[in-house]
Formats: C-alpha cells, structure tokens, sequence
C-alpha cells in the first residue's frame, strides 16, 4: 500500500469498553496506517479524540469514514482535518530577536546609538563579524526550483515549503538560522553571480533542489570563488547518508562493500554524486543507468561503469541505490534475493520497501528513512564551528562513518530525531575540517 495523504480524523467515542478498539480496528481492517493519537477532550460521558492516519488516496479516506461512522453506539467523525496544510499556514519559520528590547536603555543598546560603535569595530576588523553578528550562524538555503524532491521543475515559489522545512530542521538539530533564496533564474552565470553578491551576509551556502546538469556547474564554480562553505545537499548530503546506510547494511550483512557490486539507477545530482562517493570509498564495481547520455558520460568520466537498461543493474547488483524521481520503477519481479535496495526518490520511492523486502531483498528502504536529513545539519554546523572555508571529501566521509556509529545493530541508519546523530555528525566533520586545516 502507498499512503500518499495524511488526514486527522476528529473522533467522539462514548467511554463504554471497547468502543476505542472497534475505531482502530476498522482503520487498520481497511490498511490505513495509524499514527499519533491525541485525546483532545475527556468529557463525561465520551471522549474526543485526534486521531492520525495515513491514507492511499481520497476514496480510501471516505471508506474508512464511512466504516466508521457506521460503527453506531455514539461513534462519530467530528471533522476530518488536513493537518500538513494546517502545519504550513502562515510559513513554518520566521526571523525572530535574541535580543528582548524592553526599555529606552535596551533600545540605545541594540539599535541606535550603540549599534554605531559595534558598526566601526566591524569596518576597522572585519573579522569581528563572525563575534558581533549572525552571519557565522547563518546558511542561505537556495533554490531555483528546478529539481523539487521529485516533483520536478516547479519554480522557486512553489518550493518554498522544501526549503522552510531545511530552515527548521537547521535551527531544531544544530541551532542553526537557515535563510531560503529564491532564484528566478537556473542561468550558472546569473545564479553564480547572484550568490557572489549576496554570500556576506551568510556563513555557508547551501544549494537545494536545483536540478542537473546545472547544480554541477553552480557548485563547482561556488566552491572555487566563495571562501564560505557551499555544498549541494542532493548531490553531497544524499551521498553521506546513502553511504551510510550501505555500510550500516553490509555490516549486518557481512558483505565487503568494497568487494560489492553496486548499481545505481538515475545519475542526475543524487545519483552521480552518490557513485562518485561509493568510488572515493573504494567500491570497486559501481554501475550506473541514466535515460539521459550526458548523464552516463558524466559516471564514466568519474570512473564507474555505464549499463543500458534498469533490468541489468537489477540483475547484476548486490546493492541497487534509485534516485530517478519516478514512483514504481522497479517491479517486484526484478528483485533479487538477498539484495540490498534503496530507493531514495520523494515523495514516492521506485519500488516500496514492503514490497521489496516480499520480493527477497535483504534490506530495503525508501527517501523517507535513508534521508539527508541525517548529514547537511552537522554538515554545516561542524564546518561552521571550524570555520571551515571548504566543505571536503575527508569531511563527508567523516560525516557518513559518524552517522553509521550512531546506528544501532540491525538497523540502516539511525532516527533523524535522535539527537546524538546530529550532535556525532558536527563533531566528527569539525575534527576532519580541524585536521585537514593543520595539514
Ligand atoms: N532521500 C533523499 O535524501 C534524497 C532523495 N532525492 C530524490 O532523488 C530524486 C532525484 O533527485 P535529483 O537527483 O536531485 O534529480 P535530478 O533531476 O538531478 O536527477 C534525476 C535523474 O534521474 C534520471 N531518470 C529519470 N527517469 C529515469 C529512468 N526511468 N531510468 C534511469 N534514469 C532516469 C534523469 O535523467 C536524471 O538524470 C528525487 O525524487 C529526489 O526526491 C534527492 C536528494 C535526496
Ligand atoms: C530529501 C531531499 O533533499 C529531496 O528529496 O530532494
Ligand atoms: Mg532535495
């Protein structure tokens, strides 16, 4: 089953046992999936209750609703509410004070005259920026649009909610203030030359969703000219994790990843930059297919080894890593026993991990657990604690293997609300940013 949409169904249920049991039971008879339950209201005699489900489509919705206002003895649908729409009303971040300004003094000292004085220090030193203001603790998040989760070319606006969803996850992991930038242009030039003019006032660049080829471009050319970390979170923050979560696999496994066949279906920003960390790893067979031929051009120049179709890789692979963007590419009948499969794609994976896992594979999992929101967030917060000027490959593979020693035995990777994860991702690159700037 592929839940596509979340409901909270608003439930009256009478205080009479087994009343609560009998509205569960129906969600799960019909293969809704159930998530947090909230009690809203105990009253006398019944009790409400905010009940979360995930649902396949919006028939799905009115059956279960249907079953269960049918249940009688008093149950009743109160309202069905959508709370990811209610979760985004009015954004899901904002630019907020650390400063209380409370009397005439506090004004004087946060804003005029005072701030003069902190103003000079900065033009005498400009270093004393990174102590008297935001900047060292701020990352822009920018976009054109092109390449959202995959969903595609959906302009820069429509990306928005993406790009405030990082800026949270920043600010709740690592603490810190992630500002989005909307470009209205995918031109490397425009968008180089853009970024240049605006990077002083952030201490690292981070690149979101902009589609390939030219996230390449944008990237290495950022990263050559801005003296602040830049780092394109599909190609460098999906590759930590996927590594990870491979290694986390065979080590439960008992495979030589080294040793491993890995094949890897779509070589856009994901994909290749996934094949190249697999090769700088020392995987010695990486496979990859790409509809596109400057795609596969791009693999065989980094050094992996170019197939046609998606029915070889599926054949061939002991690891098969999917970030086409396309639902349901891989069918049960490809799977083959014992393998691993990742299929990375959001919102909706290639192949499902229930369905996967039926069909033989070892170990499977989807965009949803294998994330990158695992990496950029100590990414950026160890690069920034290290004032790092670059964001290197000591530095990722640092991150992935701090992400593989925070997951338990068994598992692939760890909970992306655990804490620890974010806390061993920054140490661990601020140790390899440190080492690297005393070599
Ligand atoms: N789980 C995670 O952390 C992440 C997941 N993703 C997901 O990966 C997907 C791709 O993202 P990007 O690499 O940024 O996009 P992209 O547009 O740069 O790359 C997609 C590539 O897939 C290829 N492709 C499309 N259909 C194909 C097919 N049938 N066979 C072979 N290749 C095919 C395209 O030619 C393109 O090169 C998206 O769905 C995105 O949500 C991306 C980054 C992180
Ligand atoms: C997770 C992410 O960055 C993506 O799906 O594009
Ligand atoms: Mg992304």
């Amino acid at each position: 089953m592929e839940y596509s949409v979340i409901r909270n169904l608003i439930v009256e249920i009478p205080q009479v046992p087994g009343n609560f049991a009998k509205v569960v039971s129906v969600i799960g008879s019909e293969l809704a999936d159930l998530g947090d339950i909230e009690t809203l209201k105990i009253g006398t005699h019944s009790t409400i209750r905010d009940i979360s489900v995930q649902f396949e489509d919006e028939a799905h919705i009115e059956r279960v609703v249907e079953k269960i206002s049918q249940l009688g003895g008093g149950i009743m649908i109160h309202a069905v509410s959508d709370d990811v729409l209610k979760a985004h009303e009015g954004g899901k971040i904002h630019m907020g004070s650390r400063r209380e300004i409370r009397s005439l003094g506090d004004l004087r000292r946060v804003y005029t005259p005072g701030v003069a004085n902190v103003c000079k220090a900065i033009e005498k030193d400009p270093e004393q920026a990174h102590y008297f203001t935001g900047i060292g603790n701020t990352v822009a998040i920018v976009t054109d649009g092109t390449a959202i989760l995959g969903l595609g070319d959906i302009g820069p606006v429509a990306g928005m909610p993406v790009m405030e969803g990082k800026a949270a996850l920043f600010d709740q992991f690592v603490g810190i203030s992630g500002v989005p930038i909307l470009l209205d242009t995918s031109d490397p030039d425009q968008v180089v030359e853009t970024i240049k003019h605006i990077h002083k006032g952030y201490g690292g660049i981070l690149l979101e969703d902009i589609g390939s080829p030219h996230c390449f471009e944008i990237e290495d050319r950022l990263k050559a000219e801005l003296d602040v970390p830049v780092m394109h979170d599909d190609q460098h923050g999906t590759a930590v994790v996927t590594l990870a979560a491979i290694l986390s696999a065979c080590r439960t496994a008992g495979v030589d990843l080294a040793k491993a066949k890995v094949g890897q279906i779509g070589l856009g920003a994901a994909g290749l930059a996934i094949c190249r960390m697999l090769l700088a790893y020392g995987v010695e067979e990486v496979y990859g297919s790409d509809l596109s031929q400057d795609a596969r051009d791009r693999l065989r120049k980094s050094g992996g080894t170019v197939v046609s179709t998606v029915d070889e890789i599926m054949e061939n692979s002991d690891i098969v890593v999917a970030t086409t963007g396309v639902q349901g590419l891989i069918k049960k009948e490809q799977v083959r026993e014992g393998q691993i499969i990742l299929a990375l794609s959001n919102p909706h994976p290639e192949i499902r991990p229930d369905e996967a896992l039926e069909a033989g594979a070892a170990f499977a999992a989807d965009g949803r657990l294998v994330n990158n929101v695992l990496g950029f967030p100590g990414i950026f917060r160890g690069a920034l604690n290290a004032r790092a000027k670059e964001i290197t490959y000591p530095m990722l593979i640092a991150a992935a293997q701090a992400i593989v020693d925070s997951t338990r035995e068994g598992d692939l990777v760890p909970h992306p609300l655990d804490p620890n994860v974010h806390v061993a991702v920054t140490e661990a690159v601020e140790r390899a940013a440190n080492t690297g700037l005393a070599q």
